[in-house]
This record gives structure tokens, sequence and C-alpha cells, in this order.
């Protein structure tokens, strides 16, 4: 997304807890430029897939759950997304618009065999309804018909989840300036696109705008890989696993800067590659890369956006 791309790209220029490191960067591309990363999207084998519109259901309800997991140290990702396809898969009405709407913190519980309240459980649920009460009122109740009324454009996609669903609408303002990361709404772009292996309704023809997804596995990889840099009070704070609040300098300086980094490893290894690299594709490789260090220290921010 431009606005993403562009905004990040202010917080980079003027930030002071978190730099770019552009000797990392390039030491990065260097490495990179002959052996491209791919990733298999699904590498882990835990999501639903039907290559048809429930899948797409399927998609849509992960993005709205796929956010801070760190509270419950037991509990991650692949939780959350084998907990929903097992759930789809043994009722394939789960995700019907009008049960989006209804759902209890049990019952969510019970769907990602959860034994005790999810982070955020309230939150959680108040966005399933969200998205339910939407896809009613806009859709058919179908995310499939959201899909198909992108014109095959992610950006478009996002800007149109943005528009329809309150809790997509991943902005903040950094020294006075709006600064827009949209990481669940560009990740459900990817999502459709790594699931469906850019066909169907996957098949954007400008994926390349999708950036990475400011999370907080990518900045803590970053950080290791030299990309980014810390000033020592900032490094403190994650040491001691301080919570970060959402919204400061701190953490806008974290994800935007990862995204900016990124942006411009990519351009740099397209160039020495002389070929184009997408930003989904080091995303998918930086993020993986990151969940296998079990020794990844990275900034907790109680955020519902990622
Ligand atoms: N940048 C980025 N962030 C991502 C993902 C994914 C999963 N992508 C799926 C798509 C294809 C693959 O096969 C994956 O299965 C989750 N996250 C974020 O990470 C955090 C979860 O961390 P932990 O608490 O350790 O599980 C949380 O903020 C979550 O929103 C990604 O790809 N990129």
């Amino acid at each position: 997304m431009e606005e993403v791309r562009s905004t990040a790209a202010w917080v980079a220029t003027h930030s002071s807890h978190v730099t770019v490191d552009f000797s990392g960067i390039e030491k990065v591309a260097e490495t990179m430029k002959n052996s491209i990363p791919k990733v298999e999207w699904d590498f882990e084998g835990i999501h639903y897939f039907d290559n048809g519109p429930l899948t797409v259901q399927y998609l849509l309800v992960l993005d709205t759950l796929n956010f801070c997991f760190w509270p419950d140290e037991e509990m991650s990702y692949d939780h959350l997304a084998s907990g929903l396809k097992v759930t789809l898969e043994s009722d394939k009405f789960a995700f019907d618009a009008d049960r989006l709407q209804k759902y209890t913190g049990p019952q969510l519980r019970k769907m990602l065999n959860w034994p005790r309240p999810l982070p955020l459980e309230d939150e959680r649920l108040r966005l399933l309804h969200e998205v339910g009460f939407e896809l009613e009122k806009s859709f058919d109740g179908k995310a499939s018909k959201l899909v198909e009324s992108c014109d095959k454009s992610a950006a478009k996609l996002v800007a149109l989840i943005a528009r329809h669903f309150p809790g997509f609408r991943d902005h903040t303002v950094y020294k006075g300036h709006q600064i827009f990361l949209y990481k669940r709404a560009q990740i459900f772009a990817a999502d459709l696109w790594g699931a469906f292996k850019g066909q169907g309704y996957g098949d954007f023809e400008d994926i390349s705008s999708i950036t990475i997804f400011a999370d907080y596995i990518v900045p803590a990889v970053l950080l290791q890989l030299g990309v980014l840099r810390y000033s020592s009070s900032l490094a403190n704070i994650i040491k001691k696993n301080t919570e970060i609040v959402s919204g400061s300098e701190e953490e806008v300086e974290l994800r935007a800067c990862s995204v900016y980094a990124v942006e411009k490893m990519k351009e740099l290894i397209s160039k020495k590659a002389g070929k184009q690299v997408l930003s989904v594709e080091l995303d998918l490789w930086l993020w993986a890369f990151g969940i296998q260090c079990p020794s990844l220290q990275h900034h907790r921010t109680l955020s519902i956006y990622y």
C-alpha cells in the first residue's frame, strides 16, 4: 500500500529510538542476491484450504483474530490457524456471518481448544461480531464477495477492508503525522495470494504494492540481522519484557522502521539480483526465521492490530 510505504518512510526519517542501518541492509542484500528465500505459504500445514469461497471466509476470520498472542506464553499463531481449521472442517457453517455475530468467550475458547481466557478475549469477540455484522450488511455474508469487488487489486482490497471494518484500521499519529500500517488488512491480501498461489481469489495484479506486515516478530529479526538499531533505553525495555504502550513513539518506530527497512532491502536485492523481489516473500522468510529462534526477544505491546 502506497500510504503504508510513504508514511513508514516519514517515521524512519524522523525516528530516534529505532534507526535503520543501511550497512546492515547492504550486507543482507549481498547474501540474498543469488538465493532469494522462498518459504512456502502454510509451510506448517496448519491452514484450512478447499480452493473455494469457504477458504476466503476462513482467512478473513483468521486475520480478524490474528494478533497479540504473547500475553499467554503458551499461545502462538499456529493455535489460532489450526483451531479455526478444525472448527471449519467439523462444521462448514461455523463462520457464516450470522454465526460470527453471536460467538461467546467459551465458544471461541472451544474453537481454539484453549483451556483459559484468550489474551484480549473481549476484543477478539467484538472484532468477530463486527466482521459478521458488516459481511451480512454489505457483502451478502460472504468474504468471497468482498474479494470479488476489488478488481484483482490488493491495494483496493486493503482500502475496502479499512473502509468497512474499523477493527482493521491500523493507523496512528506520530509527531503530528498520520501513519498507516494496516498490518491485518495487508496480511489478509497476502494470505489469499499465498493460499491460492496467485490464482482465483488470490489473483492480484499489484501484489508488489503490499509491504511487510508490521507485527512483533519481524522487528526483532531485523535487529538481530543488524538492519535495525535500538537506543539503549529501548533495548533495555525490551530486555526486561516491559510493556511498550500502543501508539508510543517507540512502538510506531519499531513497526514503521521495519516496513521501511524491508522496502529498502527489497529494492537493493531486486537491483543486485536483476529481478523483482516481493515484500510478501521477504516477510515470510523473515517471520519464519523469527519464530524458529526461541531466544528471540520481541517488544510487548497490547494491540488489536498485530
Ligand atoms: N510479519 C508477519 N507476521 C505474522 C505472520 C503470521 C503467519 N503467517 C502465515 C502465512 C503463511 C505462513 O505459513 C504463516 O502460517 C503471523 N504473524 C504475526 O506474528 C505474531 C505471532 O507470533 P507468535 O506469537 O510467535 O505466534 C502475531 O503478531 C501475528 O499476527 C506472517 O506471515 N508475517
